[in-house]
């Protein structure tokens, strides 16, 4: 605050005293409370008001700012134009815990969201992703029924391990992700040391028409690193904002964390012939089919001036999208092009691109939406409400730019065999245990992490009540690996007895 500011109420009037005091006592000295005590009334209604709802997931977070460096030059691939080389652009990041609420442990075990907004000079391009690179579903109508299972009983409002095992064995495509949530990777210490991924399958596109399917990776150059699983609860005791404060202080010391970011591409005939359905998120490519290519780095550098305006007032959405960009049709992903945009509206307002934290950088020029609660801009002036205008007619972006038409749309005649694939079915077969066996098997690599993943998974199938879900569990995991389901069962029921 600059020393000639005086403090004045929201709407600019200057106030004699921050304190009641001054209009209950006045001159008398004495005297009761009166409704022309503006400020007080002031000062209880917003306190009233002060929360908004916080995220239905996702809603503990680490947020700060940075910078994307593109490595490389892209365009044989997408004329993204922030993937030109040396190009950089600036990045809120925001990283959060799903199931638990705002004010829980940030080092829980739980599958991390990592959210980027690229403040990109043609507009916002938002990563939504999170820190494995599968996912527990694959028909999106279960979203909400998987969470709800994370979360807290109905009746007793206490997580509960019998709705959680409940949803899992009832719906067993998850399994990959159980893997990996129970792998030491559960655990990440601290923000980081943790990778994030695409998981699904987006589309990198040419001004042409062209285009190749991707997966994104952004890899930590701190190295992975996690946390025991005794350690974490001990944290998540002591200091349930421990990531929170690593991360601002890692930044405010100039240890200004880096990573790496790839993509896997694939031309859409190698779709068709891949051997995995590319619009299933509970399935990876393999490396060795399709490598890893550098094409960015991000570096973190900047905290928030203000967590409530520039992290809990982020909205972050798959479907803000810069041309070069797009979605593929993976039906999850679909399903998220809405419920994002929806979240928003309930939790920020039908204005909430607006918000300093989520405007654009480049110019928005939007005038056909309009008005609605909390509009603080110019709201378009005088300009047409309506479209085909021929008093103003609307420039476009490939008018101006001397652009290909096709650099935005977002349909080719790919999508016809798209469309087929990613009519997805919720049938399991053994082919869903394919990838989770093998890494099962890289897991094995690793002295004790087998052991380690077991006994994580004890601690929490042990709080099953019913003997046949827990036979379910342990059926669900001799799927993956005979010896794990047998070891599970004989290590949960012992632990049963001597409890
Ligand atoms: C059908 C599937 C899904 C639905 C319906 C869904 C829906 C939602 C909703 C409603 C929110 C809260 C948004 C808000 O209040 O601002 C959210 C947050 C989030 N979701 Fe999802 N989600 C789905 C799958 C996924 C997947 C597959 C990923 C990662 C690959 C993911 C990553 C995230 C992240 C990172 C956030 C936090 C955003 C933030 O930082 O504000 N979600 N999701």
């Amino acid at each position: 605050m600059g020393d000639d500011k005086y403090y004045t109420l929201a709407e600019g009037c200057p106030f004699a005293s921050n304190s009641t005091a001054v209009l209950m006592r006045g001159r008398q000295g004495g005297g009761l409370g009166l409704l022309q005590d503006t400020q007080l009334i002031e000062t209880l209604a917003h306190f009233s008001r002060e929360r908004i709802p916080e995220r239905v997931v996702h809603a503990k977070a680490v947020g700060c700012y940075g910078e994307f460096e593109a490595t490389r030059d892209c365009s044989d691939f997408t004329c993204a134009s922030f993937l030109k080389a040396g190009k950089k652009t600036q990045v809120l990041q925001r990283v959060s815990t799903v199931g638990p609420e705002s004010g829980s442990a940030d080092t829980s075990r739980d599958v991390h969201g990592w959210s980027m907004k690229l403040y990109t000079d043609e507009g916002n391009l938002d990563w939504v992703f999170n820190n494995t690179p599968v996912f527990f579903i694959r028909d999106p109508i279960k979203f909400p029924s998987m969470n709800r299972s994370h979360k807290r009983h109905p009746q007793t409002h206490l997580p509960d391990a019998n709705m959680f095992w409940d949803f899992h064995v009832g719906n067993p495509e998850g399994i990959h992700q159980l893997l990996v949530l129970f792998s030491d990777r559960g655990t990440p210490k601290s923000v980081r040391y943790m990778n994030a991924y695409s998981g699904h399958t987006y589309k990198f596109t040419k001004a042409d028409g062209s285009f190749k399917y991707a997966k994104i990776h952004v890899k930590t150059q701190q190295g992975v690193q996690n946390f025991s699983s005794a350690e974490a609860t001990k944290i998540a005791g002591e200091n349930p904002d421990y990531m929170i404060q690593d991360m601002f202080e890692a930044i405010e010391r100039g240890d200004y964390p880096t990573w790496n970011v790839y993509v896997q591409l694939m031309s859409p005939e190698e779709a068709e012939k891949y051997k995995w359905n590319i619009f299933d998120m509970t399935k990876v490519w393999s490396h060795k089919d399709f490598p890893l290519q550098q094409i960015g780095r991000l570096t973190m550098n900047r905290n928030p001036r203000n967590y409530f305006a520039d992290i809990e007032q982020a909205a972050f959405s798959p479907s803000t999208m810069v041309p070069g960009f797009a979605a593929s049709a993976d039906p999850v992903l679909q399903a998220r092009l809405f419920a994002y945009p929806d979240a928003a509206r309930y939790r920020l307002g039908v204005n909430y691109q607006q918000l300093p934290t989520n405007a654009a950088k480049s110019q928005v020029y939007c005038p056909f939406q309009r008005d609605g609660k909390m509009q603080f801009g110019d709201n378009y002036g005088g300009d047409p409400n309506y479209v085909g205008s021929s008093i103003k007619p609307t420039k476009f972006y490939q008018e101006v730019k001397r652009t290909e038409p096709a650099a935005l749309y977002l349909h080719t005649d790919h999508e016809k065999w798209a469309g087929e694939v990613s009519a997805y079915t919720s049938e399991i077969t053994d082919a869903d245990f394919v990838q989770p066996a093998a890494l099962w098997e890289v897991i094995g690599r690793e002295p004790g992490h087998q052991d380690r993943l077991i006994d994580n998974l004890v601690s929490s199938l042990k709080g099953v009540k019913y003997p046949e879900l827990r036979k379910g569990v342990y059926s669900l995991f001799s799927r993956v690996n005979k010896d794990l389901g047998s070891k599970l069962q004989s290590r949960t029921e012992a632990a049963i007895k001597a409890a």
